[in-house]
């Protein structure tokens, strides 16, 4: 007797662009899944969207801010589950943060939610490395947290891609940004890593295509109890080491120089993250740093993640790489 698969239906609202195609590409050979398209010279027909997206079981939206909000209100069912890749639903009501390695509970949220926002590339390394110190009571939160770090420019999306691409060469090989102290990313960044201030962020983009790294050091002499570089370390790695289907793995403490694990592009096209603690107990300082694809984890993979996630299938095994 042949058994029947329910297969869900998904809708990428946006599938031309840079995160949208990268979604598609993940998909594209998953039998549990129809996906539902719309001609490309009719992507911004407001009818033609609001029909798919009422259409689908589960919307992923990888749009521009407004239109992301645009595609929520076009929705008039109360079926339709969404996954929104931009940033305008990251801190609001009634969404839940599609970083399910958040805590031990977050796949669960992600799993009952029918509005899930993926979270932003730059933040997850930060909340990653923060969040378990934090809570560990190793660091305050009122702690004065700088956050700098480098990505490749498809984080910009479709024009910087161009831009870059264009230049060749004569693009610059280090670009700092966000100099204005005001980047989207920030109210995320301190809400998920329970900090009571803003963090200082300085990012940046690296003329080349993908991948990100991104650091924060710490002055840990400020504080009245200093915790060692192996506190901090066993904090990280408890907080991930349980934790059911784990994309974030934690590096080994090591007191090196310098270490290719550094290479930004090292876990391209994968749906991973690597966290590290480099310190030193004398001078009671520590960096820590993440690395990630800002495609993959930073936004495709995790997208994937949490789809997975809705529609009850095993991430471990459909996101392998
Ligand atoms: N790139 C990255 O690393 C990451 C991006 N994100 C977020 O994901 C979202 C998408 O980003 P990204 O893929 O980089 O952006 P792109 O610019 O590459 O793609 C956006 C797509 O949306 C289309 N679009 C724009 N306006 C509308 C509209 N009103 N209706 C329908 N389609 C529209 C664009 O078409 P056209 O080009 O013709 O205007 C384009 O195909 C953004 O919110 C971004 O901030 C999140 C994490 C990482
Ligand atoms: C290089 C570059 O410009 N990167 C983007 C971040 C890309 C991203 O993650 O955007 P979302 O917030 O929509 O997820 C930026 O810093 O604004």
């Amino acid at each position: 007797m042949r058994r029947h698969m329910m297969v869900a239906k998904v809708f990428i609202d946006g599938e031309a662009g840079t995160t949208g195609l990268q979604i598609r590409e993940r998909l594209v050979g998953r039998r549990d899944l129809e996906l539902l398209s719309i001609p490309s010279e009719r992507r911004k027909d407001v009818a033609a969207r609001a029909e798919l997206l009422n259409a689908a079981d589960v919307a992923i939206l990888c749009l521009p801010d407004d239109a992301a909000r645009e595609s929520v209100s076009l929705i008039t069912n109360d079926t339709t589950k969404v996954i929104d890749a931009s940033t305008a639903h990251r801190v609001a009501e009634g969404w839940a943060y599609g970083f399910a390695e958040l805590s031990r509970e977050q796949a669960g949220v992600i799993a009952s939610a029918r509005r899930v926002c993926n979270p932003g590339c730059w933040p997850q390394g930060p909340i990653a490395m923060l969040r378990p110190l934090v809570e560990a009571g190793l660091v305050p939160a009122d702690f004065p947290v700088t956050v700098n770090g480098v990505t490749g420019y498809s984080g910009g999306g479709r024009a910087m891609i161009e831009d870059y691409q264009s230049k060749g060469d004569e693009a610059p090989e280090f670009m700092p940004y966000g100099l204005t102290l005001k980047h989207k990313h920030l109210p995320e960044m301190q809400k998920y890593a329970e900090l009571t201030r803003v963090p200082l962020f300085m990012p940046s983009v690296g003329n080349f295509s993908q991948g990100m790294l991104v650091a924060v050091p710490l002055q840990l002499g400020i504080l009245d109890k200093v915790p060692t570089g192996a506190q901090l370390h066993a904090a990280i790695a408890d907080y991930y080491a349980g934790l059911p289907s784990s994309f974030v793995e934690v590096a080994p403490l090591a007191a090196v120089e310098r270490t290719a694990e550094l290479d930004p592009e090292s876990y391209n096209n994968t749906n991973r993250m690597r966290l590290h603690v480099f310190s030193s107990d004398e001078k009671a300082q520590a960096i820590l740093v993440a690395v990630y694809d800002n495609l993959g984890k930073g936004a495709s993979g995790a997208a994937v993640q949490n789809l997975n996630l809705m529609l009850g299938v095993d991430a471990a095994t459909s996101l392998a790489a």
